[in-house]
């Protein structure tokens, strides 16, 4: 008799992925220096990480503006998850309305409209900033705005990679009377994520760029979670033998012959085979899922635990100011050397 299956109860991973180009560095700088001309902040989270998608560095770059959050992708995300955060923020946080939306369905993205056009009424112009995290659907959620606002098509770039908005976007029209405009803005990462299974799950959900994160690792992080949550399916759809299983490899494999990735010499392709799978998660073909624990103890442990927070914000910051140092140094010795050259 074969015994039962058995998933794994932890995940071992120590790589810290950090991920802070210059247009991130430069984003959160012209962020700050517009706010004086921005009456309300719209920060766009990703449901399906709803602790692991907040950016600390937001707080205090955007803290004294009037903020709405947005939990984006909620199409993706267990819609259980919906009723403890609420509850969690209305405790923490009371005045900061919290949403649910898909950029893709009307009615989140209308009630968006709506709480906007609340604030409109104190105020004749509003301008409204959007930030967030990097691929989390700002770009996508502007569109839809605007779509259902004005009755206008696309104006911000959108994509599936992260990093598709490189640069602070001047205003867009999204409603007419009361008149709202919106700004769009870089996804801007946490400079340093110190825990480093958060930041494997921003890598999962699309936040960093995939190499940097090994599309074989991310697929392994999702066999352990999907087999936790008791989620086989994979076992049918690309036919692996012996039923649910722990091991990546014997994942991949079968995957590679599903999908016929091989490369030349007849070898399977693993990293083929990791990417479309990690497409087809992010596409929802797995199921609704949240990775981040959403439990009310976990949300209590989350929100009290202000000083590990505080603590985890300066080290986030230090790195910021380095960064942004390092960049400031780089611009510095390419306009240092155009000169040259122009003088040559
Ligand atoms: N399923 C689902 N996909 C979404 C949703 N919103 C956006 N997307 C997809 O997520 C990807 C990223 O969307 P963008 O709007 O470019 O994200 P962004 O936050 O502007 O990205 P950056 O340019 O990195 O700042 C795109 O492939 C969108 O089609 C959503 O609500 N649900």
């Amino acid at each position: 008799m074969t015994s039962p299956f058995v998933p794994r109860s932890k995940f071992l991973y120590d790589r810290v992925i950090n991920w802070f180009p210059g247009h991130m560095a430069k984003g959160l700088r012209v962020i700050s220096e517009r706010l004086n001309s921005v009456d309300l902040i719209v920060e766009v989270r990703d449901a399906r990480i709803p602790l692991s998608s907040i950016n600390p560095n937001f707080e205090a770059t955007i803290g004294r503006k009037p903020r709405m959050i947005v939990y984006n992708k909620f199409d993706l995300a267990d819609p259980t998850s919906k009723a403890p955060l609420l509850d969690a923020f209305s405790r923490y946080s009371p005045h900061t309305p919290v949403l649910f939306t898909s950029s893709n369905t009307d009615a989140g993205v209308r009630r968006i409209l709506n709480r906007a056009s609340q604030y409109a009424d104190k105020i004749p112009m509003l301008t409204v900033m959007v930030v967030g995290m990097p691929n989390v659907g700002k770009s996508s959620l502007i569109n839809s705005l605007r779509r259902l606002g004005v009755g206008k098509g696309k104006a911000a770039p959108t994509g599936a990679q992260p990093g598709i908005t490189r640069a602070v976007v001047g205003t867009i029209k999204v409603l007419e009377d009361p008149t709202i405009y919106l700004i769009d803005t870089p996804g801007v990462m946490v400079p340093h994520i110190p825990q480093p299974v958060e930041s494997l799950k921003v890598a999962v959900t699309g936040g960093i760029r995939d190499h940097l994160a090994d599309e074989q690792v991310m697929v392994d992080y999702l066999l352990y979670r999907l087999n936790q949550f008791g989620n086989h399916d994979y076992v049918t759809q690309f036919r692996v033998p012996g039923g649910p299983t722990n091991d990546c490899n014997l994942l991949l494999e079968s995957i590679a012959r599903r999908i016929g990735a091989v490369v030349k010499g007849g070898d399977l392709d693993f990293t083929m085979a990791a990417k479309y799978f990690l497409k087809q998660y992010r596409l929802g073909k797995f199921g609704q899922y949240t990775l981040d624990d959403v439990s009310p103890e976990a949300l209590e442990r989350f929100f009290s635990e202000s000083r590990d927070f505080d603590k985890d914000m300066s080290a986030s910051r230090r790195q910021e100011k380095k960064l942004a140092k390092l960049q400031a140094r780089k611009e510095q010795r390419e306009r240092h050397s155009k000169i040259m050259t122009e003088v040559v």
